[in-house]
């Protein structure tokens, strides 16, 4: 078994890109590290902005996703040296835990070997996010039409059309992935069905030709919008506006409260897109981060450093910082 300090850059991500619930994600340009390494005994170390609230002891995710990977490997590594940083905001819909779940699982595989190849690593994923939609975009990149039957899960990988940037309004407010699905209906109508059905298809054929001229269409959605709007003040107004001030569609990314507008950036109508979404959450007494984001077209980026590494011995923090410089941070 090596020994050694692994360091792991993994994207978030959006979900659903409006009707493909479920099933629709892309990667962002937002990330979270992770490393690990074998210590006597475990030690958490949580660095940045973004890591209120985040257990240090092992009920941490990345601690137990990281056992979850010895024991199906058949390695046994009790005690670990976790240090975790993420740009991620929590609880946005921005795919924090999904990124969390596919570095612990990545840098426990390279941790012991890489006995587990990355399907499985995938299917792991899903398994512990209940959806591949995040989880698949986090580990390829990208944007991933996944599908998930409650065993196995099943995924094909697109590139993102050109000159595709993304804008996103991160409201001061979070919202659980648990409490936004708890509002959606157990049973839909056939017509919504068939609705979700044609415009997820039309959104990924579109997506994959280059054809931005359909997303605002195509980005409609009936199955979980119209149910989570009540959670999310302004929402609707920006949905269904944004087209008409630079947007190629706007959506709820993933379980919200974040809303994600797709931009063409040849667009000169765009510089009015951060004064159209700060004027309507204004009127709502909502505080917004607006960030413009790109598509990352890659999933985990891994270094390993050896104990003669000049980087080795350095603390948590600075082996982060050396290893986001080194892969790109
Ligand atoms: N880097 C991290 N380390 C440990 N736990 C994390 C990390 N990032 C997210 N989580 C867990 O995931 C939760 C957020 O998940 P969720 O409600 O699905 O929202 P999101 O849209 O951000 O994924 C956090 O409250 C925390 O429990
Ligand atoms: N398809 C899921 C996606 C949840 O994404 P998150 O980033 O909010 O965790 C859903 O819509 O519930």
């Amino acid at each position: 078994m090596p020994t050694g300090r692994i360091v792991v850059k993994v994207p978030g991500s959006t979900a659903n890109l409006g009707p493909g619930f479920d099933t629709l994600g892309m990667a962002l340009s937002l990330f979270t590290w992770v490393s690990l390494e074998h210590a006597a005994a475990t030690r958490i170390s949580l660095l940045g902005d973004n890591m209120s609230g985040i257990p240090k002891d092992k009920s941490n995710l990345v601690y137990r996703v990281a056992q979850a990977v010895f024991e199906k490997a058949g390695a046994h590594v009790p005690e670990l040296d976790i240090v975790i940083c993420s740009d991620i905001p929590l609880t946005r819909g921005l795919g924090s835990s999904a990124a969390a779940i596919v570095a612990a699982l990545v840098a426990a595989n390279a941790l012991i070997g890489n006995p587990l190849s990355q399907n499985e690593l995938f299917q792991m994923a899903t398994a512990l996010e209940k959806h591949p939609d995040n989880v698949g975009a986090s580990l390829f990149g990208g944007i991933v039409a996944a599908a998930w039957d409650g065993t196995s899960a099943e995924y094909v990988r697109l590139e993102p059309p050109a000159g595709m940037e993304i804008l996103v309004a991160i409201p001061e407010f979070q919202l659980s992935t648990k409490k936004a699905r708890n509002v959606l209906p157990q049973h839909v109508s056939l017509a919504d069905a068939v609705f979700n059905v044609s415009h997820s298809s039309l959104l990924t054929a579109a997506l994959a030709t280059g054809r931005m001229d359909v997303l605002r269409h195509a980005m409609r959605d009936r199955l979980h919008q119209p149910y989570r709007s009540a959670l999310i003040p302004g929402m609707d107004i920006i949905l269904e506006n944004a087209g008409d001030h630079g947007a190629l569609g706007a959506v709820l990314s993933g379980a919200g409260p974040t809303l994600l507008l797709l931009v063409d950036s040849r667009d000169p109508k765009r510089g009015q897109l951060e004064g159209f979404l700060k004027d309507v959450m204004s009127k709502e007494d909502i505080e917004i981060a607006a960030r413009w984001l790109e598509p990352c077209l890659h999933g985990p980026l891994v270094r390993y450093l050896e104990a003669g590494d000049p980087d080795y011995r350095l603390e948590p923090r600075d082996v982060l910082s050396r290893a986001k410089a080194e892969v790109g941070a």
